[in-house]
């Protein structure tokens, strides 16, 4: 054939500016998709080989990129099942134009700041992001002359037969002056390793393979040991400590879905690692912002999710509702709770080992997704201040005899701090209650979440309130004070108060005769709002805190028997200062005063 010119479509604008200024940012996309374009090529003719279509050698099935600088090209070599002259006219001049014309009529309004936009498949017009011509050398698996294709960026192109002997294809780029930074090698290579390192076909750049074809999630975990799952985590994240666990996804209906999705070790401080979970379509990196796609409580997961079913040619509040998004979304977590209460159910030591990280992201799945709250309800746990760990229903068995009020609540004690609360835990567990630890930072709304869905049982914090009051029996201690005197102790306090609300009560008498508490509505809401980030009202209020004065403790007998205002008043500031001091509320210059005071008294 001699040489065939030709406009690539009638009635058309020319698309070539515009695929060159639109996905500015993420020009790089153009080496993904014609790698992409070089595996699909080479996994086509291994399928007709294995069909019997292809009798020929199949031979060296590399793919190899390669960078001139000198000639100032980038080519992509495949030995893929190759294009006749017909195939080239119908793919590349029409399916593929029309293809990219369909796209960018779709999307030339997107805002090309938007970065999902370079996730998705532009095909192989968007070679023109960087080069200023194309050429397509291209030797069909059929018995029909080689061919080459040339366009440089206008809708004309030239069409003539060429030797090469090899079957496949050659994509040659020459790339336009604006964009010789993708003549660097290393440039090249960053890219090939970001979109490609798990292709399935070898990947060939510098003499080197780039790619693992293989990776676990593509396997069948019959055949991968825990060493494998833990290499491959490893392949992933270099830096990273090992993951605790990791569940092997793999759907096949209503939605194609591979992966493996790794449990890592949480930190305290929600600090969401670098390592997120990365999302591929048939092998092929898409992104690892997969905000969109995986619920915010999964995304504490690391790993990987290969789905062709994830639409990714959609704007993000359609993927939102997309029914396939929505149906993966429900089954990744579902398996996640399946995980866990399979790890719960055999191994409930192992498990309670990993409560600090599991408890995190379970507590977080708890108060962000109905659903899971549902599966993970029977793997809660509690630890106690004994460090012992109950599910909720044991734990209400557990304690419902002592704890329970008058209005049948089970009130459940918690710490969120046992080094500073111990007073309080101790006076707690003197009367035989059991205390349990709450003290991240999801504890908050943790506990809001579980007092909606646990039938009559109430969480109080330990320092909230007199234990009387914490679990209210209704039994009313009988004041040993008289009003009058009642009136004197409330002076003595009030004066040390400042606006703090001061409260004479009839407690038990081993009870403290004086103690701080912060109402536990009160210190929940400035916990939820700093958690939420919110600096409202509340949040910045200094805190404010009920003294709670025993009037049946022997030691206020004592100070009212005391002689003289000025001792009595001393040693009211000395009580106030050790209630203080035991909620560690003393510092500073009153901290320096009480025990200036303290060596005093005790030298008299
Ligand atoms: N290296 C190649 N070898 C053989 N055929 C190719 C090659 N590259 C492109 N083609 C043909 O050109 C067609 C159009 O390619 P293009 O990349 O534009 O779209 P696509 O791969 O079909 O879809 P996508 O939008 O997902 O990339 C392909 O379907 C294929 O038939």
């Amino acid at each position: 054939m001699s040489t065939e010119k030709g406009t690539i479509s009638i009635n058309t604008e020319n698309i070539f500016p515009i695929i060159k200024k639109f996905l500015y940012s993420d020009n790089e996309i153009f080496l993904r998709e014609l790698v992409s374009n070089a595996v699909d090529a080479t996994q086509k003719i291994k399928k007709l080989s294995a069909m019997g279509k292809y009798d020929g050698e199949l031979g060296d099935l590399k793919i190899n990129v390669a960078v001139d600088k000198e000639a100032k090209t980038i080519t992509i070599s495949d030995k893929g099942l190759g294009m006749t002259a017909d195939e080239v006219k119908k793919y590349i001049n029409q399916i593929a134009f029309s293809g990219a014309k369909d796209f960018l009529d779709k999307y030339k309004d997107v805002d090309d700041k938007n970065p999902i936009i370079g996730q998705f498949g532009l095909g192989f017009y968007s070679a023109y992001m960087v080069a200023k011509e194309v050429e397509i050398h291209t030797k069909s698996y059929q018995d029909e002359p080689a061919v080459k294709w040339t366009c440089d960026g206008t809708t004309e192109y030239a069409l003539e037969d060429i030797e090469k002997a090899e079957r496949g294809t050659d994509i040659i780029l020459h790339i336009a002056e604006d964009s010789e930074e993708f003549l660097e090698e290393a440039k090249i290579e960053q890219i090939l390793t970001k979109y490609g390192k798990f292709l399935p076909v070898e990947i060939e750049f510098k003499e080197n393979v780039i790619n693992n074809p293989t990776p676990i999630w593509v396997k069948s975990p019959s055949d991968l040991k825990d060493e494998d799952y833990l290499a491959f985590y490893k392949e992933l994240y270099p830096m990273s400590e090992d993951p605790l666990f990791w569940i092997h996804l793999n759907v096949d209906y209503p939605f194609n879905l591979t992966g493996v999705l790794y449990f890592p070790k949480i930190k305290q401080d929600f600090q969401l690692s670098r390592e997120k979970i990365q999302l591929y379509s048939r092998q092929v990196f898409i992104t690892d912002d997969v905000k969109d796609i995986v619920p915010e409580f999964l995304q504490l997961l690391h790993g990987v999710i290969d789905s062709p079913d994830i639409p990714l040619n959609v704007s993000r509040s359609y993927l939102q509702a997309d029914g396939n998004v929505r149906k993966i979304n429900s089954h990744i977590t579902k398996k996640v709770a399946d995980k866990l209460s399979e790890l719960f159910k055999e191994d409930r030591k192992a498990f309670e080992e990993k409560w600090d990280s599991i408890g995190l992201f379970v507590k977080y799945g708890i108060i962000s997704d109905e659903k899971f709250y549902d599966r993970a309800k029977d793997f809660i746990l509690f630890k106690n201040t004994e460090g012992e760990y109950f599910t909720p229903e044991d734990y209400k068995t557990k304690v419902e005899a002592l704890q329970k009020d008058k209005d049948e609540n089970t009130v459940v004690l918690y710490t969120s701090h046992p080094e500073k609360q111990d007073s309080y835990i101790k006076a707690a567990k003197k009367r035989e209650y059991d205390v349990i630890v709450l003290d991240d930072v999801l504890d908050s709304h943790f506990i809001n979440t579980l007092e909606q869905k646990l039938e009559k049982v109430t969480f109080k914090r330990v320092d909230g309130d007199s234990l009387d009051k914490l679990i209210d029996k209704g039994l009313n201690e009988e004041s040993v004070l008289s009003d009058k005197e009642k009136e004197k102790v409330e002076g003595l306090f009030k004066e040390l108060a400042g606006n703090n609300v001061v409260e004479i009560k009839a407690l038990s008498s081993d009870d403290a005769p004086v103690s701080i508490v912060l109402p536990e509505f009160m210190r929940r809401w400035t916990d939820m709002s700093r958690i939420n980030g919110q600096s409202n009202m509340f949040g910045e209020m200094p805190t404010m805190y009920n003294l709670v004065v025993n009037g049946n403790s022997p030691v206020i007998a004592k100070m009212l028997k005391l002689r003289g205002e000025e001792k009595r008043q001393t040693y009211a500031k000395q009580l106030y200062d050790l209630a203080l001091l035991s909620q560690g509320m003393l510092s500073g210059g009153n901290l320096t005063d009480f025990v200036n005071r303290t060596f005093e008294e005790m030298a008299e």
